[in-house]
């Protein structure tokens, strides 16, 4: 495996039948681009999980191949692969005797770093996930929140720099308001450490808000789709997919769409609300229904680049549409 900091995955034709013959991946094909964060979703016991684990060995596939940069997996040795790939579940399963700085050098103590590498890297880490070492560095796992030991296992997952990142339902066990933040800092730290991801969760919601691409599956593993949020929103390729993405479509789609630069009118007069010109048509609507004008202005660059109406969010998503459509 190369020295690089996010690594491409292919599957190629991969099945696993588990003893006693339980199918729970038919027939799977997928490419991850390298540095891309994608979602699998589809229904209790499809086989999002088994897919995962195969990815680093923890299962080995009864048939196909999965590579990792181009190497085929399955003739590489599974301890020194996990190492190379960051893992992080549910319910994150830290060491409860150590430390929480013990537990993010977990790898590189494996690895032989020397005492002042792993500080430094445990530092940076923590700092990383929005912990301080100083107040949390030296405590327990069960001192911490349950949002908190969810980021402590990110950190612990990203310690040796690892190609590829999975995580499996990581945020579900805790409560919304702790999810809503977890996901929008785990967004800002994947645009500093550009991993490739493979991120397993039931919630469409969840996948919509953080895959550069989504990948529905249902039982058996079978490809539904795997696409960008704009794309499976716009045009779900099967009932099914239609169904799992939910009866308020229309309203996601709102939220995986910006704002348009261009065709906004000119202010009438009044106090109209205002939104900066990169949030989304859900945000933009979100205001305009708060104000009581009718209007949503854009401001760009502290100046107001126009206003939109209902009317016009409505014609920009389906001109957003258009565009994923014929892209
Ligand atoms: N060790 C096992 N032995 C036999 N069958 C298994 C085993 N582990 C999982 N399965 C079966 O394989 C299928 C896929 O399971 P998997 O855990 O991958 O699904 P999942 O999509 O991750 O489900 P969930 O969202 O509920 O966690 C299920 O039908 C499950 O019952």
């Amino acid at each position: 495996m190369s020295s690089a900091t996010a690594a491409p995955i292919r599957l190629d034709g991969v099945n696993k039948v588990y003893d006693g013959g339980s199918v729970a991946v038919g027939d799977l094909s997928l490419e991850i681009p390298a540095g891309n964060l994608v979602a699998l979703v589809g229904p209790s016991g499809c086989g999002k999980s088994t897919v995962l684990r195969m990815i680093n060995r923890l299962l080995d596939p009864t048939g196909g191949t999965i590579y990792i940069d181009g190497d085929d997996i399955a003739s590489s040795d599974p301890v020194e692969l996990r190492r190379r790939i960051g893992y992080v579940i549910q319910h994150v399963g830290l060491f409860p005797h150590q430390t929480i700085a013990a537990n993010v050098a977990t790898v590189p103590r494996l690895l032989g770093w020397s005492k002042t590498k792993m500080a430094e890297r445990t530092e940076e880490l923590l700092n990383l996930v929005g912990l301080d070492v100083a107040v949390h560095g030296d405590r327990y796992p069960h001192q911490l929140s349950g949002g908190q030991r969810q980021r402590v296992g990110v950190a612990r997952a990203l310690a040796a720099d690892p190609v590829v990142l999975l995580m499996d339902e990581p945020f579900s066990a805790v409560d919304p308001i702790a999810r809503g933040r977890l996901q929008e800092e785990f967004l800002r730290l994947q645009q500093d450490v550009g991993k490739t991801i493979v991120f397993v969760t039931h919630d469409v919601d969840e996948a919509i808000r953080l895959g550069d691409r989504i990948v529905v599956l249902s039982q058996e593993a079978k490809l539904e789709q795997y696409g960008t949020p704009a794309e499976i929103l716009a045009s779900p390729q099967s009932t099914f997919v239609s169904e799992f993405v939910g009866a308020d479509r229309g309203v996601k789609r709102l939220s995986v769409t910006e704002v348009p630069s261009t065709g906004l009118k000119k202010p009438p007069p009044g106090k109209h609300p205002r939104v900066s010109d990169d949030v989304t048509l859900r945000q933009a609507l979100s205001a305009l229904l708060d104000g009581d004008t009718g209007y949503v202005a854009v401001e760009s660059g502290g100046t107001v680049a126009g206003v939109l109406s209902a009317d016009d969010v409505y014609r920009a998503l389906h001109e957003a549409d258009d565009a994923v459509m014929s892209s």
